[in-house]
């Protein structure tokens, strides 16, 4: 399970913690405890478990959900029917003199109040989701096969990929037409994961493969082809425009100012990129091995030119 989103969320559990402790505070200052004789178990634990499960909710919203509008509808709903459920529970205990019977009526009123605000956030969280799968329908292309999906970056894995140049080669084939690749390389990952951590270097992939899904078009397939490299297929593209696409992205990930944990350092990842068209090729393999090639010869450039700057 990973509770990583928790941390973002400190503020709410503050806050929840305070409100829990002041209505706990207001109904045992302005009551007085039932005697035993007049204690229901039986719905005390039934109203117990009620509270206890809405904490539950709130706990596993806030750890699956990162910060923003609808987690925070979504916690102020939750919130004020915990509070309804709490003050329900208390009331088992406690009995509140002539002057104070207030609080027994405005017990149930949280909840109708939560229930309005999780229905209008529950409305903007499928909103949010339409906008997710949209993105995400982006990578699908054809059809889901979420066997075939690298499970850091959320993109297909080399695999599909694979299969994907297979299905190009037949229809370009078949339609006399052409297809691109370009592939991406992070320089110097394996320092980054050393130097930040690995879970840094898990981020950055994520980062990276993001802006990848934001730069290409509708038609394009993203995949996580190795390591710290990625490969893009653009169906009937020629060379110019893939070349313009890849240069697109590699601009928009080297803009990316990476932070790790809370310094304010940003990190500005360094990106080798290179693309080919490809016509009449036979097999994926004999095209993967190309666009390899391709993308050692870019390196091998890339490093000539950095030992000239050097020199
Ligand atoms: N964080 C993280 N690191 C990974 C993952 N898969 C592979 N790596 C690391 O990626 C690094 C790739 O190293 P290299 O192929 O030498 O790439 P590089 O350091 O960028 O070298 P150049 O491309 O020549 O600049 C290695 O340190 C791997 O351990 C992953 O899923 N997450």
């Amino acid at each position: 399970m990973n509770f990583s989103f928790l941390q973002l969320h400190r503020h709410l559990f503050v806050i929840l913690a305070i409100s829990i402790i002041a209505v706990i505070a207001t109904a045992f200052s302005l009551g007085t405890l039932k005697p035993y004789a007049e204690l229901d178990f039986f719905d005390a634990a039934g109203e117990g478990g009620i509270t206890l499960m809405t904490l539950i909710w709130i706990f596993f919203t806030l750890a699956s959900r990162p910060s923003g509008r609808v987690t925070k509808l979504l916690f102020i709903g939750l919130t004020f029917m915990h509070i309804s459920m709490l003050l329900d529970f208390l009331d088992e205990f406690i009995r509140y003199p002539e002057g104070h019977a207030w609080l027994t009526t405005i017990e149930s009123l949280p909840a109708p109040i939560g229930m309005v605000i999780m229905s209008w956030a529950l409305y903007q969280w499928h909103q949010e989701q339409n906008a997710i799968n949209k993105q995400l329908r982006r990578s699908e292309r054809f059809y889901r096969e979420h066997s075939l999906i690298d499970f850091t970056t959320g993109l297909y894995s080399a695999e599909y990929m694979k299969n994907q140049i297979k299905n190009e080669l037949v229809t370009s084939k078949a339609q006399h037409s052409s297809f691109s690749l370009f592939m991406l390389d992070i320089r110097q990952f394996s320092y980054f994961n050393l130097h930040y951590g690995y879970e840094h270097g898990d981020s950055l992939l994520r980062e990276v493969a993001q802006l990848i899904q934001m730069n290409i078009r509708d038609g394009d397939l993203a995949c996580r082809y190795a390591s710290d490299r990625f490969i893009v297929l653009m169906p009937n593209t020629d060379k110019k425009t893939a070349q313009e696409i890849a240069q697109q992205t590699k601009q928009a990930i080297e803009h990316l100012a990476y932070k790790s944990g809370n310094s304010s350092q940003a990190i500005y990842p360094n990106i080798i990129i290179c693309s080919h068209q490809y016509r009449g090729w036979h097999s994926y393999q004999e095209v993967l091995a190309d666009i390899n090639q391709h993308l050692f010869t870019a390196k091998q450039d890339n490093a000539a030119q950095l030992r000239q700057l050097s020199a």
